[in-house]
């Protein structure tokens, strides 16, 4: 049968993903109000079942994903806070520099990139500090494109890329003067064993700063729309377990780490909100480009997507699994938006960090 979707979307990779989410049957996005009562109220048991296969589950949700996310945002996989008078872009660069001075990388340096995606900040580090980045993620399909990107951006050699697993860093003892992540240690259901393994590659004194997925000191575990909120945000993002702040402060302080900055960026956010995006609300789009990567975010955009698609289902172009994608990227953008905007989630809270000199 032709099919309209991109080879990279295939069969395959979606069933591997909706597996997981087995209390998420393969259902029509017509079913998108009975399917958020069921993710919404998903269980514990579920929930642990799904955090022990956390790796896999986030490589499945990647390789259904990562061609889709490059296609509508770039080769950068993060959100930012809004630049006054910047485009999503320019604020995206705007903000690594400002991570970057923050946890003070420096030219020269060999920095570790935990989850590099298709290697966004990396370039962007190496072209911006000149710092030589590793970046490490499972996803093959990420390595090969981050590969060919590096390439035709001239910064081979600067910028390579390694697949494994970042809870088993396949790197020597202090072999790196900082490591970083830009919204990627979320997929780890317990983050102390990420930060345990960055504190073993780093040199004594070595950097450790991450920017990442956090459910907030305003996350309260007895309100059920609070709960249903975070269940939401795990679904359409392929997290398994959303971490709570407190739970980094004491993971980074169990490891060793000693903090000398801790912000949620995303109240750094101006003139709207960083999850103008997600809301899928032009408001603040500052071009074109902006307009773009908003409408495809807005429930308009999904619904309509969604319409096409079951036309295509009928008239036997498409699979009809295709369906499930448009309802993950529902939730997708949905969840973070409402958990935004009620403050209890947030995609950019930074930690810096040091490993004590002589360790
Ligand atoms: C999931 C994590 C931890 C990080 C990725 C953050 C963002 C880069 C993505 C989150 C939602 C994504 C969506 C898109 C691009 C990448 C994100 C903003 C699309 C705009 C790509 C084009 C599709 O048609 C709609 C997508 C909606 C979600």
């Amino acid at each position: 049968m032709a099919s309209l979707l991109p080879e990279d979307y295939s069969l395959d990779r979606m069933r591997r993903y909706y597996a997981h989410f087995s209390s998420t049957p393969m259902t029509p996005t017509s079913k998108i109000r009975t399917d958020a009562a069921t993710i919404g109220t998903t269980t514990e048991a579920a929930r642990l079942e799904r955090q022990r296969k956390a790796a896999q589950v986030a490589e499945d949700y990647y390789d259904l994903v990562s061609p889709m996310y490059e296609n509508g945002w770039g080769q950068r996989f993060h959100y930012t806070p809004l630049t006054p008078g910047l485009s999503i872009s320019d604020s995206m660069t705007a903000y690594e520099k400002e991570f970057a001075r923050i946890t003070g990388l420096k030219k020269g340096m060999r920095v570790l990139d935990l989850g590099c995606g298709v290697g966004g900040p990396a370039r962007s580090f190496a072209q911006l500090v000149g710092v030589e980045v590793v970046g490490i993620t499972n996803s093959k399909w990420h390595v090969e494109r981050g590969q060919a990107l590096t390439k035709e951006a001239g910064l081979e050699g600067q910028v390579t890329f390694v697949q494994g697993d970042y809870m088993h860093l396949p790197f020597e003892d202090a072999s790196f003067d900082a490591a970083y992540a830009f919204e990627a240690l979320c997929y780890c259901p317990d983050p102390t064993v990420v930060y345990k393994e960055a504190y073993r590659v780093l040199k004594p004194g070595g950097l450790f700063a991450f920017a990442d997925w956090t459910m907030t000191d305003k996350f309260d575990v007895t309100q059920k729309e609070h709960l249903k909120i975070r269940n939401w945000i795990e679904y359409g993002n392929g997290v398994t377990r959303m971490p709570l702040v407190q739970e980094m402060r004491d993971g980074l302080k169990k490891t060793g780490f000693e903090v000398f900055h801790e912000e949620d960026m995303a109240h750094r956010s101006s003139p709207g909100p960083w999850y103008y995006g997600p809301a899928g609300n032009v408001r603040w789009a500052h071009d074109w480009q902006d307009f773009w990567k908003v409408f495809q975010m807005s429930p308009l955009f999904l619904f309509v997507v969604g319409i096409a698609y079951r036309i295509l289902v009928f008239v036997g172009l498409c699979p009809k699994e295709a369906l499930n994608v448009m309802d993950t990227m529902w939730y997708c953008c949905r969840s973070v938006a409402i958990g935004g905007k009620m403050g209890i989630f947030s995609p950019i809270y930074m930690f810096a960090s040091r490993k004590p000199d002589g360790k």
